[in-house]
């Protein structure tokens, strides 16, 4: 099969969809790989590399597109990028198409077939192709968060852990999944006074059963939040309902009870955010002030860490990538239904319910296209 892999454009987006490694191993398996050139150097993988490892590297970004029949993303497509796409095409990469309407469209009318990393799930009832990039965001959104607190990010100039004689900051981490469990043990290990808030109880109790009560956990309600509003130093947006957009847990009246200069930093942007005053920042500009209260909303957090989140990536969709160059998308999703749960739109048709309902399309199950 003819597979590209195309430099990525959003900002500040240094990821790669395949490394050195991963086109070997396609390549060792009889597919033709081609790169965009440049395409890795961000993430320390260079041209050098990949020819090296059998693949072909192309400098004419149309043609890396055009002569695709696999195409390796790491982000949502660009509107430039949808319109290279065409029908018989698959393309595998993150889409969050719930919070995209435009985008979802666009995929509609490429023809092509569209395959999430995020809604691929596992017999665990995970999702293994978010949950790397999951852990990367929830580690880094206690860093951004810390930065954040300081007085020249707009903070209120709250030190986490505090020092001997002075309270540590209370951090709130709403969704205790992946992402939440990640953030609030950095907030742990940094010394804050850390709650977590979930609806889920048996993930409650597995958080407080792993971190034997050093973390706070209580049950997500209207109360709850209402109540880490009020006191926190430091709220972190976390929760996921996967594919769907994300609730809105925190308005833009209750931002009048937080702290001046308390910070909220929305992991959950990249589904349309958990926090009504949320909006979709990037990692040149990643911060901005709503009644004081400083916002923290980078959608694609992992790509400033891009050679550890590559490689934690790649690691995780290797083996999806391998089955579709192999087998092509029909067999590999017929042969997997947690694979097949990764289908979101196929032939100018959604095929994943939560993405239809959030914009009253019709949905077409997966499971009816791959028989
Ligand atoms: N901004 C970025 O760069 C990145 C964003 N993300 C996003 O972070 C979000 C979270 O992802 P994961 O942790 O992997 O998901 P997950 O599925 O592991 O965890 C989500 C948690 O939210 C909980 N939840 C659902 N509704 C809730 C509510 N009303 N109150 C409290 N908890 C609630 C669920 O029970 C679950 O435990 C997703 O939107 C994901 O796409 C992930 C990686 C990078
Ligand atoms: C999951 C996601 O949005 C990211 O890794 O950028
Ligand atoms: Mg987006």
């Amino acid at each position: 099969m003819q597979i590209a892999v195309p430099k990525e454009i959003k900002n500040h987006e240094y990821r790669v969809a395949l490394t050195p490694t991963g086109a070997r191993e396609l390549v060792g398996r009889g597919h033709r790989v081609t790169i965009q050139a440049g395409a890795g150097e961000g993430a320390g993988f260079h041209d050098a590399a990949y020819e090296a490892a059998g693949a072909h590297l192309e400098a004419d970004v149309a043609k890396v597109w055009s002569e695709a029949e696999l195409i390796l993303k790491v982000k949502e497509p660009q509107a430039e990028e949808v319109a290279r796409l065409s029908a018989g095409q698959t393309l595998f990469t993150y889409l969050h198409l719930a919070a995209e309407q435009t985008l979802t469209r666009g995929l509609m009318k490429s023809g092509a077939t569209c395959i999430a990393y995020e809604t691929v799930t596992d017999r665990q009832g995970g999702l293994p192709l978010l949950a790397p990039m999951s852990t990367v965001a929830g580690r880094m959104a206690v860093q951004a968060g810390a930065h954040s607190l300081e007085k020249a990010q707009g903070g209120a100039g709250v030190l986490l852990p505090g020092v001997p004689g002075v309270a540590p900051a209370k951090v709130a981490v709403i969704g205790g999944g992946v992402v939440g469990e990640n953030a609030a043990r950095m907030a742990l290990g940094l010394g804050a006074e850390v709650t977590v808030l979930d609806t889920s109880i048996p993930r409650l109790e597995t958080l407080d059963d792993r971190y034997q009560g050093r973390m706070k956990t209580v049950f997500s309600t209207a109360d709850a939040i209402d109540e880490a509003v009020r006191e926190c130093d430091l709220i972190v947006g976390a929760v996921l309902i996967p594919g769907a957009a994300a609730p809105k847990l925190i308005t833009r009246e209750m931002l009048a009870e937080m702290k001046p200069g308390s910070v909220l930093v929305d992991v959950a942007i990249d589904q349309g955010g958990c926090f009504e005053t949320s909006r979709a920042t990037t990692h040149t500009d990643p911060t901005y002030l709503v009644d004081g209260i400083v916002h923290y909303c980078v959608a694609n957090m992992p790509g400033a860490v891009a050679r550890t989140s590559t490689q934690a990536l790649t690691n995780a969709t290797m083996p999806f990538v391998a089955a579709l160059a192999d087998k092509g998308w029909k067999q590999a999703l017929a042969d997997d239904p947690h694979f097949a749960a990764g289908l979101n739109i196929h032939d100018g048709r959604v095929t994943y319910q939560a993405v239809a309902d959030a914009f009253g399309l019709e949905s077409v199950d997966p499971a009816s296209l791959v028989k």
